[in-house]
């Protein structure tokens, strides 16, 4: 079997005396592309918070790279190969698109350099012409492709979307999926939270749905087409 590159194994989360996540078991293999679906509140951000640190969870563990790094501070996590892009993207206001570019560059594991400052320029066409302008200058699309860009200028092993195309244009929204199926060419690993089910039944390897914070559903695309039901039933679909 593979080993994969993150896992989470019977994870409880709690934020003070409510109960999230009931033992939630999660992983990503190198390489692979993961949607991780529910309706609103299932746990799906928690889920990731959990995975990063940034939420400790109170049971259960989480490896990275087969190492038990289950509660350890969000910046040893993240060293280890993870991007995370979260909802509402975290550009800062008063930094331009070059500083948030250039101010994470690092090397990948093993030395990595697929990713730099001109290959995200390259990617995002849009952030080259903007480069002197600050966070707050730009549209909610632009941040989104700059906080992309940015998670790619650390060269990850695995990137984190949450709400990858919330509250954006159709036409910036059909970018950014394009984008992402361009990273999962290069071999990035993905988990994906967005509400639009039908891109990600085509564009990822594998579906995990969380109902009141337990994996309703683990499998790949073509179970999930076939039974339409699981979806109805999960998400409503
Ligand atoms: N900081 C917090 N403090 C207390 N409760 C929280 C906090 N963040 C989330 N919750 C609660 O935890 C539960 C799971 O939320 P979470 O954000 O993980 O869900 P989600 O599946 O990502 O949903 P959404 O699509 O709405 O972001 C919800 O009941 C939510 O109200």
């Amino acid at each position: 079997m593979t080993k994969p590159f993150i896992a989470a194994q019977g994870v409880h989360s709690y934020y003070g005396p409510s109960h999230v996540l009931h033992g939630v078991d999660f992983r990503v293999n190198r390489g692979e592309t993961v949607a991780l679906m529910g309706r609103n509140g299932m746990g799906k951000s928690t889920l990731l918070k959990s995975l990063l640190g940034i939420v400790k969870p109170r049971d259960g563990e989480v490896r990275v790279g087969g190492t038990v790094m289950t509660g350890r501070p969000t910046s040893r996590i993240v060293r280890m190969g993870i991007a995370y892009v979260p909802e509402g993207r975290g550009i800062f206001p008063s930094l331009t698109v070059r500083e948030h570019l250039l101010m994470v560059a690092r090397r990948g594991a093993e030395g990595r350099r697929d990713w730099d400052y001109h290959r995200v320029l390259e990617t995002f066409p849009r952030l080259a012409e903007r480069l002197d302008n600050f966070g707050h200058h730009l549209s909610g699309g632009e941040q989104q492709m700059l906080s992309i860009g940015r998670a790619l200028m650390t060269n990850p092993e695995l990137l984190i979307l949450d709400e990858a195309t919330e509250g954006l244009a159709p036409l910036i929204r059909r970018e950014i999926w394009r984008v992402i199926a361009a990273i999962k060419q290069t071999g990035i690993a993905t988990v994906i939270v967005d509400k639009n089910a039908h891109v990600l039944l085509d564009l990822a390897d594998r579906h995990v749905i969380l109902v009141k914070g337990t994996v309703a559903y683990d499998g790949h695309a073509d179970a999930l087409k076939a039974n339409p039901e699981i979806l109805e039933r999960t998400i409503g679909l």
